[in-house]
């Protein structure tokens, strides 16, 4: 069997005496796509916040490529190989589309590198074009990127978290607020991403998740009531029961 990239064990967190994730044990594949959903107020926020180190969990442990990162601080995620986009797009909306990238790349790298190195300076220019290319966005390089659809500032975002090359993609929501087309062309960017790194992603749109998943979790008031294939999930009785009435496009 392959050593899991990430695995997470009884992992739970409170908000004072309420307790909004409980005993969540997974562990994930590399370069496998998983989407983690539920109903709302499920945890799957929580379950993202906690894995990308924005909150530590209250209880359990976290293991990256078999290092514990439990309670890691979120800025060195990146360093450790782990990048996640938000449900709300963050980007600087007056800098363009390259400088996006480029600030982020600059911020893995050391004052020293920056100011003593003009190679350095080329490099991070040449991947913050590679990491454009990879998502489609080689030919808006120089728009402001406030004047990019939403779609290609979702795009953006992804690019920004490839330049730190991460093996593991946490994406909240990536086609939130799209349409069919650019959910279409998201998918499509998903799956060629999907080729050599591992992804997890929270989505409403099931349709979608159904198509792009390799493996689905389901959370229901903080709690793991179910793991597998799409088709597991769709038949898996406690999944429809949780999903009955919900006006999600679930089937
Ligand atoms: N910082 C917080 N303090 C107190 N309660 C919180 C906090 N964050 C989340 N919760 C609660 O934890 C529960 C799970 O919230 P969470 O945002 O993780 O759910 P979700 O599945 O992402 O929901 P949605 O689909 O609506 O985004 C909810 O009842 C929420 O009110």
């Amino acid at each position: 069997m392959t050593t899991p990239l990430l695995a997470v064990e009884n992992v739970g967190r409170r908000f004072g005496g309420f307790v909004a994730l409980e005993g969540v044990t997974a562990a994930f594949e590399p370069n496998r796509v998983t989407a983690i959903i539920g109903p709302n107020g499920a945890g799957k926020s929580t379950f993202f916040n906690v894995l990308s180190g924005v909150m530590p969990p209250s209880t359990g442990s976290i293991r990256f490529k078999g290092r514990d990162i439990t309670g890691t601080p979120q800025h060195r995620f990146a360093h450790l190989g782990i990048a996640r986009s938000y449900q709300i797009t963050n980007i600087f909306p007056e800098l363009s589309v390259h400088e996006n990238v480029r600030v982020a790349a600059q911020a893995l790298r050391t004052r020293y590198d920056i100011w003593c190195n003009r190679a350095a300076m080329t490099e991070l220019d040449d991947k913050a074009d590679a990491a454009l290319a990879a998502v489609g966005l080689a030919g808006r390089r120089d728009a402001t990127a406030k004047f990019l659809a939403h779609g290609q500032q979702r795009a953006l975002e992804i690019a920004v978290a490839l330049v730190a090359d991460p093996e593991l993609l946490l994406l909240d929501e990536p086609t939130a607020g799209m349409g069919p087309e650019e959910t279409k062309d998201m998918v499509g960017l998903l799956e060629r991403l999907a080729k050599d790194r591992t992804i997890l992603l929270v989505e409403h749109k099931m349709k979608m998740i159904l198509g792009l998943s390799d493996r689905i979790l389901v959370l229901h008031h903080g709690r793991l009531i179910a793991d597998g294939s799409p088709q597991h999930i769709q038949t898996d009785p406690e999944v429809r029961r949780v999903y009955l009435g919900q006006n999600d496009g679930y089937a």
